[in-house]
Formats: C-alpha cells, sequence, structure tokens
C-alpha cells in the first residue's frame, strides 16, 4: 500500500480522431490537495470522468486505494468513497438546503422498500442519524442559516457549498471538485478557501479543476498542467507559476477566462 489515495498512469482516452488525454498521469496523495489546470478543452473534465467511471479509458490505469477503477460502474465508484461535484450545479432546486444535503446520503441508505415504506425501527433510527449528519454538515460548510430555504433561493457561491456539504455526506476519502470557485466574489472565494482546507485537514483528499490561479496556488500543494490532452508540467504552485510551456499554453489562449490567468502568471515573473 503506498501513500497516494489516486493513482492514474498512462491514461489515454479518445473521441474519434480527438484525443481528449494522451498518456494522463496524476498522483493524490492521502489527504492532500491538489489541481489539475489547463486552458478551456485541454481536458480537465475528462480526468474526473475516466475516474468516475462516466468515461472508459482506451488505455491506461485508473487507481483509489491501489484498486483499479477501470471498467467498474458509477454507482459503484461511489462506494469506493469517491464523490464530485459538477462544473454546472446540479441540485434539486426546489427543495430544502437540509433535503439537498440528505439525498446525497441515498447510497448510504440500507434496508428494504419496506421497512422504509413503513418507517420501521430500524429504518427510523437509521434516518434519525442521517438528519444529524446532515445537520452537522450544514454547521460545517457555513449553510445553518438556508437550512429551510429552497436550493434555488441561494446566492450562488452558497448554491456550490451546498453541492459540496451534500457529495461530503457519503463520506468519500476523495473528493473532485470541478471549478468550485467559478462565478463567486473574492470574498466567497476566500470562504471556500477555508472550507476547502478545513475538509482536507479531515483527512479528505481533494483534487481540484480551477480556472483561478491565485485559489490554485494558495491552496494545491501539486499542480498538473493539461494542454490539448497531455501533461506538459507538475509539480508545486511555485515551479508551475514560473515554467516558460505553462505561461506559453496559457498566453496562446484568446479566452477570456484565462485572463486573470495570464495577470497571476505574469505578476509572478
Ligand atoms: N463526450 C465527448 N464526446 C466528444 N468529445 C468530447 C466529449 N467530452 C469531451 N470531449 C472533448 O474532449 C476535449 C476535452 O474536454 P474536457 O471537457 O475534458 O476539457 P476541459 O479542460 O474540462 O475544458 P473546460 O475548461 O472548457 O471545461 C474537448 O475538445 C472536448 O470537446
Amino acid at each position: 500500500m503506498n501513500n497516494n489515495i489516486l493513482s492514474i498512469s498512462n491514461v489515454t482516452v479518445k473521441f474519434g480522431g480527438l484525443v481528449a488525454l494522451n498518456n494522463f498521469h496524476i498522483n493524490v496523495r492521502q489527504g492532500g490537495i491538489s489541481g489539475v489546470i489547463g486552458p478551456n478543452g485541454a481536458g480537465k473534465t475528462t480526468v474526473f470522468n475516466i475516474i468516475t467511471g462516466v468515461y472508459r479509458p482506451n488505455s491506461g490505469s485508473v487507481k483509489v486505494n491501489d484498486k483499479e477503477l477501470i471498467g467498474i460502474p458509477t454507482h459503484v465508484i461511489a462506494h469506493h468513497k469517491v464523490a464530485r461535484t459538477f462544473q454546472n450545479i446540479r441540485l434539486f432546486a426546489n427543495m430544502s438546503v437540509c433535503e439537498n444535503i440528505m439525498s446525497g446520503a441515498c447510497i448510504k441508505r440500507e434496508g428494504t422498500f419496506l421497512s422504509s415504506l413503513f418507517m420501521l425501527p430500524n429504518s427510523y433510527k437509521k434516518e434519525k442519524e442521517l438528519w444529524k449528519k446532515a445537520n452537522k454538515l450544514l454547521e460545517f460548510c457555513g449553510l445553518e442559516k438556508y437550512k429551510d430555504s429552497p436550493a434555488i433561493s441561494l446566492p450562488y457561491g452558497m448554491q456550490r457549498k451546498l453541492e459540496i456539504a451534500r457529495s461530503l455526506m457519503t463520506d468519500p476519502s476523495l473528493l473532485l471538485l470541478d471549478e468550485p470557485a467559478a462565478g463567486m466574489n473574492p470574498t466567497e472565494k476566500l470562504a471556500l478557501q477555508e472550507l476547502v482546507k478545513r475538509i482536507s485537514e479531515q483527512k479528505i483528499s481533494v483534487l481540484l479543476i480551477e480556472h483561478d490561479m491565485r485559489f490554485v496556488m494558495n491552496l494545491c500543494e501539486n499542480i498538473t498542467v493539461l494542454n490539448y490532452g497531455s501533461v506538459i508540467a507538475e509539480g508545486p504552485p511555485e515551479i508551475i507559476q514560473t515554467n516558460h510551456e505553462v505561461i506559453e499554453a496559457y498566453l496562446g489562449s484568446d479566452i477570456e477566462d484565462d485572463f486573470n490567468i495570464k495577470e497571476t502568471l505574469n505578476a509572478s515573473r
């Protein structure tokens, strides 16, 4: 058993003639926070999709806790303590914040359909435990005051936090965050940064995709940079910030999203 919760090696993913990932590799340390960055279309979300079984790679290996995940269906992978959030928020809009968090526990519900339907003692006890846990997560994520509000009524930044709270209901060992800071203002980003740190302090490893370079550089101990599906750099923030190929990859991009990245990279030179 090594020290890595996630080990991906030699992964290639092709969509027809397009190579979305080319011989991709990454290791994430137990309890560590790592990041995947790269211009739009570089292959970042594809990385999450191969970890969670949405796509099956053409070749390579994806191991979580030394267990090979390739070929395992998505719902089974969730039982391997891998949880994720999405680039586009996916909440139950009209359900309350607390109910949304509870919905994350569906894979943890035990017992039969009938025991749930008639709320038999075991089922009632389990349900009560889950409510207790959801309330703890509300507090942990700073969402208490929204507890009974419909998810749709929350400010955007809080909806992103709610997605994280819901994913924590599954007790993950590895949490995948897809652009968690997107659409947040600077204050919300700082609060999210603190939350991600506190999550990793609970011995939950985090792998995040993010366009906000300041956010990534502040949080991640290790960063993998993708460009056109290939890893062009990897290492700690101070190495990445000064890597010539990384700067070229971003400066070569016209996408407005990358504007902040250019500024940050220029400032660090
Ligand atoms: N299901 C699919 N079918 C065909 N092409 C796909 C599919 N999924 C992704 N791609 C292509 O693979 C490449 C990598 O996509 P991916 O979504 O992983 O990029 P990304 O780095 O996450 O981009 P962004 O920052 O814009 O979210 C893109 O060219 C994309 O169009």
